[in-house]
């Protein structure tokens, strides 16, 4: 049994790898880190995690890591991974960073989106960009993942098949997305508490999401050429979800049954990929506490477009599942190990 430490252990994105890795046969939780909350015991925080063996909250030793686990979660928010991932990348570790610190290429361009000053150029090379059905071949060799953004990993995951098979123009993408509230985690905001969100949608960050550079990287990558792409993300009054509706243009007309039939090649054999059949679309509610992407797609033949809509759980495969995913493809185990659970419906 490989050993797991968590830092970051009382948010979401903690809380979440502790419930997957319950079942998983082959990477325990030997220790959970929280820089607020160290000596408690996680369940007074987290009462669902009671009748779990007692989880006490540890200070974070970075000398004696290496010796204590095999494998590091961060899932912290943006800026902290940039400080410890450095001093624990050249350690016998196999590190996964939750947050946006290692996904982009350019130290000028994360400093632009984020606001902060970025990880070390070194530490950048080294992080493998952990999208698991794209970058598969990469992520077996790495020790270091950077896991994807929520919005990326189900935008990406949608357009990459239609860009890389030439449906598309990489030109005006538009991509609509929708998100439950604790994708902005468990601290409270303003814009997040119950009065603001109930009962109302509300777009946020538009231009200015840090997930655009993200998903522009990628869509770039995948066709070899600048791209660029609108991405509006809605807030919308429930816990768990995200939704991608996005609009391309076809670069030749052809019909949505043959559309379908080559996003089912492309995702043969990839077991969290449920491409649906004509006439059905995705909804948040039948991947909800599922590592699944289910993604739906429609030829607009009347204006030569194409609508494809992907959804996912945010904290699932959206952020923790992809992590525990990542973790199974670094070692050569079974994709699906801690990952078997089917949605939650209704
Ligand atoms: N929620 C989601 O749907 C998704 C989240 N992510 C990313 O994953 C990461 C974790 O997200 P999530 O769990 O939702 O966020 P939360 O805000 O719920 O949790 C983050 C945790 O990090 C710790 N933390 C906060 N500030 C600091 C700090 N300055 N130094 C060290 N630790 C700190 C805290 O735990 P403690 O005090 O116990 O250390 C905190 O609870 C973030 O980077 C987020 O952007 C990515 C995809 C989706
Ligand atoms: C509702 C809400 O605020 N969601 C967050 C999700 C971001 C996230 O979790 O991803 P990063 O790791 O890139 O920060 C947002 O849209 O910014």
């Amino acid at each position: 049994m490989k050993k797991a430490a968590i830092i970051g252990g009382t948010g979401y994105g903690a809380i979440e790898l502790i419930r997957l890795l319950q079942t998983h046969p082959k990477l325990e939780v030997a220790k959970v880190i929280s820089h607020s909350q160290s000596g408690e015991v996680l369940s007074s925080i987290y009462p669902h995690l009671k009748n779990l063996p007692e989880i006490r909250l540890e200070e974070l030793d970075i000398s004696s890591l290496e010796a204590e686990v095999d494998v590091v979660f961060l899932a912290t928010p943006a800026g902290v991974a940039k400080e410890i991932v450095p001093e624990l990348q050249n350690k016998n570790l196999q590190i996964i960073d939750l947050s946006g610190d290692l996904r982009l290429s350019s130290r000028e361009d994360y400093e632009e989106w984020y606001g902060k000053s970025a990880a070390p150029q070194e530490t950048l090379n080294q992080a493998v960009y952990g999208l698991s059905e794209i970058y598969k071949e990469e992520i077996q060799s790495a020790t270091i993942i950077s896991n994807p953004g929520c919005f990326p990993t189900a935008s990406l995951l949608g357009l990459i098949p239609a860009l890389e098979l030439g449906n598309i123009k990489p030109t005006g993408i538009v991509i609509d997305g929708k998100t439950g509230v604790s994708g902005a985690g468990r601290t409270p905001t303003a814009a997040t508490h119950f009065s603001e969100t109930n009962d109302n949608v509300s777009p946020y960050k538009i231009g200015k999401h840090q997930h655009i550079p993200e998903i522009e990287q990628y869509l770039s990558k995948a066709v070899d050429a600048d791209v660029t792409t609108i991405l509006t993300t809605h807030l919308i009054p429930m816990t768990r979800g995200l939704i991608c509706t996005m609009y391309a243009d076809l670069n030749q007309e052809t019909t949505t049954e043959e559309v379908i039939k080559s996003y089912q090649s492309y995702y043969e054999n990839k077991p969290f990929i449920r491409i649906l059949p004509e006439g059905q679309f995705p909804q948040t509610k039948a991947v909800q506490g599922s590592n699944y992407c289910d993604i739906g797609v429609w030829v607009n033949e009347r204006s030569n477009q194409l609508i494809i809509a992907a959804a996912i759980d945010n904290l699932v495969k959206g952020a923790s599942g992809q992590a525990i995913q990542n973790v199974n493809i670094m070692n050569g185990w079974e994709e699906n190990l801690g990952l078997q659970a089917i949605p939650m419906y209704p």
